[in-house]
């Protein structure tokens, strides 16, 4: 399985990629204003891809459970300078995490090469831009709004309903001219589940697998890990890995982690045991 990129690039998906997190926003939950300078930022995804990530997601909004709006203008301001400066470095994969059509063209335009939408192209424009850029699109099931989520997340079935909403998207895409081939499924962790929700759909992992396209899982330091354990957010890298790993042995392609490093070898190690060495 490969992901046709821009520039007549391609990404291989046929073992688990790591996905780094590079949140240029103040209120990002666990690198809350750590990424404020783009010298930090850039330091940051240097040390990600000498880690072993062959993606980075840059995100100029928070999207934690209670997160306020962002302008246009300020993600704008957040994402493309970063996105600009990492293409001129980096010989990596970009994805480009926002739900806002004016900033998906701009990152394309600055050399993003993936849009990662957890409100799944939404908002505005955002189905008729992406399908225009003809880039990968990253689909994501998300109930309700950031705001709100989590105050009272509720479904009869949530594999079967988060599974049949991202196959209806995923076909809508394809109504509006993004490729089968270019279009990743999320199950959205975190975004409108409580902790059962979130442990069930993590247990159905090959479910989504099974229906072709590529999956991205994103679970890295999330209130799923700290709620079971009862732990904050400094000190969720062990549940994050054993996330990581059952995601990459279930067949996800993606996985999108704060902790590269340590991510890497967890990943590897789930890859060889379902692939082989
Ligand atoms: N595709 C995708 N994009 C994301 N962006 C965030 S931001 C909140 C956080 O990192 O806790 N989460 C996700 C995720 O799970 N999937």
């Amino acid at each position: 399985m490969r992901l046709a990129l821009p520039r007549q690039r391609e990404l291989d998906l046929s073992r688990p990629q790591v996905m780094g997190i590079l949140n240029v926003t103040p209120d990002s939950f666990s690198d809350g204003g750590k990424h404020q300078q783009l010298s930090q930022a850039l330091r940051s995804a240097e040390q990600m891809l000498a880690d072993g990530a062959t993606i980075l997601d840059i995100g100029g909004e928070s999207t934690r459970p209670g997160a306020a709006e962002v302008s246009v203008e300020d993600e704008l301001n957040r994402v493309v300078p970063l996105v600009s400066a990492i293409r001129s470095r980096f010989d990596c994969v970009i994805s480009v995490d926002t739900s806002k059509a004016a900033v998906m063209s701009a990152a394309v335009q600055a050399g993003a090469d993936i849009i990662n939408d957890v409100r799944a192209l939404q908002e505005p424009a955002a189905l008729e831009t992406a399908a225009a850029l003809q880039v990968p699109v990253c689909i994501m099931h998300m109930q309700g709004a950031p705001r709100t989520m989590q105050q009272a997340p509720d479904y009869q079935d949530v594999v079967q309903q988060v599974y049949d909403y991202l196959l209806q998207r995923a076909v809508e895409c394809q109504q509006a001219g993004i490729a089968a081939a270019q279009i990743i499924l999320d199950p959205g962790f975190g975004f409108g589940k409580n902790l059962s929700h979130n442990y069930q759909l993590l247990a159905a992992l090959d479910k989504f697998v099974q229906s072709g396209y590529p999956l991205l899982a994103g679970m890295s330091r999330k209130s799923m890990i700290g709620q079971l354990l009862d732990i904050p957010v400094s000190e969720r890298l062990a549940g994050s890995l054993a996330c990581a790993t059952l995601a990459a042995y279930a067949g996800a392609q993606i996985i999108r982690v704060h902790d590269v490093k340590e991510t890497v070898q967890a990943v590897r190690v789930a890859a060889a045991a379902r692939y082989g060495v």
